[in-house]
């Protein structure tokens, strides 16, 4: 459902994006990991449409609506605001079937966005894309500033959205185990380029990922360009 082929991403003179290739089957779910300013963020732009390409392209069968990092709330409008903000493309108001996949919202609804935690923002974030009933959610770190219990229970809701409704996720997440865990396919980028991708089952055991995310031996040096799944 969603291609991207030979992306280049610059910002001036810099190149954010080098070449990226990466597809996404419908009902699929997709991690991007890698280090600060590895082009995650920008990817992720890329396939919202908010930044554009200098070449290659992207294409996607279906609507796209993406959590930003920072889940960028409006602070002093209410939560159901917030969320009927998020339907404003489709002129969807009707919240009663992001309330049903996330309940906590419930209670929440005439609270103030800005009062709430990092993690019911989070939630928000959330809801507020899926009221443009997207088939594909793309979801810029999930976790960031989150405690685990927090994140937990956020990536039990994505699995019952993928499995339930087969919306599509592709997941930027800096927490490379977190990523893993929840996406069958994780795709690795450093500076610009794809280094590694395939299966997260068969990229958690290969020793270069390892070493680069796990900490054991330290930096990120041990990817090569273009390596397949590590076997
Ligand atoms: N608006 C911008 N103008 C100029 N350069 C930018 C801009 N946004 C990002 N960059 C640069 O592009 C590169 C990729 O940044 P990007 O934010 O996509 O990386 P990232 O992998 O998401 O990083 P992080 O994990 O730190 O969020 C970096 O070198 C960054 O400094």
């Amino acid at each position: 459902m969603l291609r991207i082929d030979d992306l280049v991403v610059r910002y001036g003179a810099a190149v954010a994006l080098d070449g990226v290739s990466l597809h996404l089957d419908a009902g699929e779910m997709v991690a991007l990991v890698g280090p600060n300013g590895a082009g995650k963020s920008t990817l992720l732009n890329a396939v919202s449409g908010l930044v554009p390409a200098a070449s290659g392209s992207v294409t996607c069968e279906g609507r796209i609506a993406q959590v930003p990092e920072g889940r960028q709330m409006f602070p002093d409008m209410t939560v159901e605001d917030n969320l009927v903000l998020g339907g404003w493309s489709i002129r969807n108001r009707d919240l009663s079937e992001v309330l049903d996949l996330l309940p906590d919202l419930v209670r929440l609804r005439k609270a103030k966005a800005g009062r709430l935690s990092g993690g019911q923002q989070q939630m928000v974030a959330i809801g507020r894309a899926l009221m443009a009933k997207p088939d594909l959610l793309a979801i810029d770190e999930l976790s960031l500033g989150l405690a685990p219990l927090v994140v937990a229970e956020l990536a039990e809701h994505l699995r019952f959205l993928n499995r339930d409704r087969g919306t599509a996720i592709l997941l930027v997440e800096q927490e490379v185990s977190l990523a893993f865990d929840l996406c069958p396919r994780t795709c690795v980028l450093e500076a610009g380029r794809v280094v590694a991708a395939g299966p997260s089952a068969e990229l958690a055991e290969s020793e270069a990922v390892r070493r680069a995310y796990f900490g054991d031996l330290g930096v990120a040096g041990e990817l090569r360009a273009d390596t397949e799944v590590p076997a």
